[in-house]
């Protein structure tokens, strides 16, 4: 007797052999979950290895802030160095900006990543580099332009953490839609030099700290500059990892929330003329 299998409802794009639950956001494809991990953990890799973003050896941070991004990264990061053997040496570096009942919350996050994922952990903070937590400096000057001190006071703090890390490399999480957030902000604001630096994946400009020291010749790099921010966070939604999902108690009137807001405005738009026209 022969049995004929039951033909699968809705099956997977790529694989046609499982059912399909997601759709996925870059592409449109419906997809099985093990298809996009497939296709999101390869796209990762292919942006590294085009890139040339690492070499053997490479002793790199990854900025840790416990948020959906950095998390998926430091996870992402350790499975492809596994799987390709990348032979990097990893380590996860956060700055404590020292904003209560937000980052002190979201470095738990980290520490139990740090345990998860088995990367070693420093913690960097303002108060000791700086002798300023950013609570202390929101008292002095008030709610005004605070995403703007802690920007630059984040990148030396960074700088300052690899040194003492001794890594040759930075990575952050930042993703394709902030890269768009912050081409439009340079745009708006007529930032030339920054609109022209703001796509790179990779750079190696020479810092400064507040004193005016040199502090570093560390390479950066986002290996997500091509990865969607929806993607993101399906990912960690179906992978279940421990992220911390709040946004900072000082960034509410941050100029990069309206550069936000007019960019999902306009995704909206295209998105409902590609099912109409
Ligand atoms: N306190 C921090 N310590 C270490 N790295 C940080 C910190 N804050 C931000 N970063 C790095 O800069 C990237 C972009 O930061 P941003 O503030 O835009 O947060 P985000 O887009 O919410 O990302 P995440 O989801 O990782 O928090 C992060 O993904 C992370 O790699």
């Amino acid at each position: 007797m022969t049995t004929t299998a039951k033909p699968i409802r809705n099956p997977c794009n790529l694989c046609q052999s499982a059912r399909a639950i997601l759709k996925r956001p870059k592409t449109g494809q419906q997809l099985c979950k093990d298809c996009f991990y497939h296709v999101f953990e390869t796209e990762i890799h292919n942006t590294i290895v085009d890139n040339k973003l690492f070499r053997r050896g490479d002793r790199v941070a990854i900025g840790a802030s416990g948020g959906k991004d950095s998390t998926v990264l430091a996870y992402v990061l350790k499975l492809l160095n596994d799987r390709y053997s990348y032979g990097l040496d990893l380590v996860l570096l956060s700055i404590d900006e020292g904003i209560t009942g937000y980052r002190d919350d979201s470095l738990e996050t980290v520490k139990r990543n740090r345990d998860q994922y088995q990367i070693p952990l420093l913690i960097v903070s303002y108060k000791d580099l700086y002798g300023w937590s950013m609570d202390d400096i929101v008292k002095e000057i008030g709610r005004k332009n605070n995403c703007t001190f802690c920007g630059v006071f984040r990148r030396q703090a960074l700088d300052r953490g690899a040194i003492m890390l001794n890594v040759d490399h930075i990575v952050t999480g930042h993703n394709a839609d902030d890269i768009a957030e912050t081409v439009l902000m340079n745009i708006l604001r007529g930032d030339l030099p920054r609109l022209q630096r703001c796509t790179s994946i990779i750079t190696n400009d020479t810092s400064e700290d507040a004193s005016g020291i040199e502090t570093s010749k560390i390479l950066r790099s986002k290996p997500f500059k091509y990865t969607y921010e929806k993607e993101i966070v399906m990912y960690a939604y179906f992978k279940k990892l421990d992220y911390f999902s709040t946004e900072c108690i000082y960034s509410p009137n941050a100029y990069r929330g309206y550069a936000r807001v007019f960019l999902k405005d306009l995704e909206a738009l295209y998105t409902m003329r590609l099912y109409f026209v």
